[in-house]
């Protein structure tokens, strides 16, 4: 037997609603109830009316109580035709059988419109309401369930379905965005969707469909702020919007939600926008674009996870693991290290300059690992390790069959860099092509991988690095001016070794313990080999340090390496050994001087053995014992044969293998 219930007084949403057996009707302040009733008096599920037993019922579950043509219920009383409810100031007249009719007919349902509710908390200039979705309840005595306001019909999880499964297939965060957006706009009938990130301080990556309402269109930041700020989902109310029009970007449309995407941890990364025209959202539309927004954010997770994973593969495949401490303490090094610093946490391009093998990686490493982009990936390429014909799909990607030997579609290193750093080695050696297209990403313009027909979007910071001089390439017209200022916003030069080489004694202590480690064995250096190093112009700087100890190192029968064990080559090598031979020499052509070194070489040479330094010296025993003793030339010097060891350990002991740069 069909039945309806109309509003007569107070606020309740909508004004009237009709029964059937096997559907319960709930009543209350929660918006998930059949009827919404705007009233400080009611209960979130304050009452139930329901058919059984071939009667209508009214079951009270509020703590202020529902009243039946005047009297208060205690749990579920009969209700017939004609009869009154009361709960609160909300009045609601029953009406069963035959009578329901004729009324409909003479009274047809009000029109559901939202009125401004006593029980509506906040105001819209104040906040906007947060909506929550309550939990399902059940009671005992509850009538089986039933089809609810807020659960959702069977063409929304059709498109939900729809939706998941082509989310599988999205290549891109950007694609998954995009097939979110669609499916919430079709499904609810929406005028705009948009996902915008949460973090100001970054570019933040803005998708806003339909494309007609381009990229300009404005989300609003109110919603997001707030949305970001409970956590929760952001429902701005019509009614409320009614009361008192927004000013901002929401004026034009009649409704709006703004819902969080967070991660697995719950930390909200962006937010997903959807505004209406023409009437408000209902609470299925809400379900439903919760449950798109839910799966996106996972999505999106995965998508984040795996680009990491390929970025870290990738450069683990093409690059010798760097550590991503900048050894030294000179001057020189700390005014890189606190550059570094400086530079790290801002979201401009970075221009790193230097010669070749200075550390100018290790450098671009350090930014992006102190950089807030540090839990996204750092990409690196050597643009000069590429061919130029491959360079260009290999920065922006590729689609299957864009050219002879494209079998799959590739996304680029800017795809996989994406929210994270892009680090362009050589970036002189980039086509005049390439540099065009790498100037309109940097400007934050879309670009098209090869083959593909739309675009895309990232968000990459970009670092740069040259061993040239850009300006004489910008001057011999081999690299775009532009593009030479909008790489130079922040510039770091890393020094040549020879303008450190107070940092060589720290560089090669560790060199020495990592190779150390690696053959389990303990290699040192003797003085002689640490002046030789020292003394040696390092024209491939801190790598050609570290090629040299250690090829001494695998080559060297002994720990202990000594100057004759270090491959430097060239000129400098004969610098190197006059070096040593220099400090080998007696200090000054003063007798008594030449003397002593001739006692302390007789007695180096003998290993100490005073009767036989004094062979060598072609004097007594007792003669050089007095000499010796006269001269001061300590015992325990005298005998320390062969020379003591650098010993790495020394220097290892401050060097924190994992530990962030000093
Ligand atoms: N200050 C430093 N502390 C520790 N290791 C360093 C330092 N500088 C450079 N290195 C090491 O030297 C090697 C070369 O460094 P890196 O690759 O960063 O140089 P680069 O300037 O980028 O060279 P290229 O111009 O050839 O690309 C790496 O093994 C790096 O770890």
């Amino acid at each position: 037997m069909r039945a309806r219930l109309t509003s007569e007084a107070g606020d309740c949403l909508p004004a009237s609603v009709d029964l059937s057996p096997g559907t319960t009707v709930t009543l209350g302040r929660s918006r998930d109830n059949t009827l919404v009733l705007r009233d400080e008096l009611a209960s979130r599920l304050h009452a139930k009316v329901y058919f059984e037993d071939g009667k209508w019922h009214v079951r009270d579950f509020g703590l202020n109580g529902t009243r039946v043509e005047g009297q208060k219920i205690t749990g579920a009383v009969e209700i017939a035709d004609g009869e009154v409810i009361k709960i609160g100031e909300v009045v609601l007249r029953f009406t069963a059988g035959p009578r329901l009719a004729a009324k409909t007919q003479l009274k047809p349902a009000a029109p559901v419109t939202l009125p401004i509710g006593r029980a509506t908390v906040g105001s819209y200039h104040g906040s906007t309401k947060v909506h929550e979705l309550p939990a399902e309840r059940t009671l005992p005595g509850d009538p089986p369930p039933e089809e609810s306001a807020n659960r959702l019909r069977m063409d929304e999880l059709t498109a939900l379905c729809k939706f998941m499964t082509s989310a599988v297939e999205a290549r891109t965060p950007h694609e998954l965005i995009v097939m979110a957006l669609r499916s919430i706009l079709h499904q609810t009938t929406a005028k705009l969707a948009g996902y915008l990130s949460v973090d100001a301080d970054d570019p933040a990556p803005k998708v806003v469909l339909p494309e007609t309402a381009a990229v300009d269109m404005p989300l609003s930041r109110r919603l997001t702020q707030q949305a970001h700020q409970t956590g929760r989902t952001v429902w701005l109310f019509p009614e409320l919007t009614a009361a008192h029009p927004p000013t901002d970007s929401l004026s034009s449309f009649a409704d709006a939600i703004c819902i969080p995407l967070k991660t697995s941890s719950g930390d909200s990364f962006a937010a997903l926008h959807v505004y209406r025209s023409g009437r408000a959202f209902d609470e299925r539309d809400v379900r439903f674009i919760e449950a798109v927004a839910g799966y996106l954010a996972h999505g999106l997770e995965i998508h984040r996870q795996r680009r990491r994973l390929e970025a870290e593969n990738s450069r683990l495949r093409t690059h010798t693991p760097t550590a991503d401490d900048i050894i030294g303490e000179s001057s020189a090094v700390i005014a890189l290290r606190q550059q570094i610093f400086r530079a790290a946490p801002q979201a401009y391009t970075v221009l790193v300059q230097g010669e070749s093998g200075s550390g100018k990686e290790l450098v671009a490493l350090a930014i992006h690992r102190n950089s807030k982009r540090v839990g996204g990936p750092l990409v690196v390429v050597n643009c000069a390790a590429i061919a130029p014909t491959l360079l260009e799909a290999e920065l922006f990607g590729y689609k299957k069959g864009a050219f002879s030997g494209a079998d799959r579609d590739h996304p680029g290193l800017f795809q996989q860099a994406d929210e994270g750093t892009l680090f362009l080695d050589e970036i002189g050696e980039l086509s005049l092509d390439c540099q065009a297209r790498l100037l309109r990403v940097i400007e934050g313009k879309a670009f098209r991988p090869v083959g593909a027909t739309s675009d895309i979007k990232v968000d990459v910071r970009i670092v740069a690095a040259t061993h040239r001089n850009l300006d004489q390439e910008v001057k011999s017209g081999r690299f775009r001016q532009d593009l030479c200022y909008r790489l130079k916003v922040i510039q770091i030069r890393v020094p040549a070794l020879r303008e450190h080489p107070e940092d060589i004694p720290e560089l090669a202590a560790f060199f020495l313990a990592r190779v150390s480690g690696e053959c389990r064995r303990s290699f040192r250096l003797t003085p002689a080999a640490m002046r030789k190093l020292q003394a040696y112009t390092w024209p491939g700087n801190v790598r050609q340090l570290r090629a040299v100890l250690e090829s001494a190192a695998v080559m060297s029968e002994a720990d202990l390496l000594d100057a004759e064990s270090l491959p430097l080559g060239g000129v400098s090598e004969l610098a190197s050994a006059a070096a040593v031979a220099a400090a080998d020499l007696p200090p000054s052509l003063d007798m008594d001087e030449i003397e002593t070194w001739a006692i302390r070489r007789a007695l180096k040479q003998t290993g100490g053995n005073v009767s036989h330094a004094a062979k060598v010296l072609g004097m007594s025993r007792d003669t050089l014992h007095t000499k010796i003793k006269k001269k001061g030339i300590e015992r325990v010097v005298v005998v320390e044969s062969p020379e003591p060891p650098v010993l790495p350990a020394a220097a290892e002991s401050d060097w924190t293998p994992t530990g962030a740069m000093r």
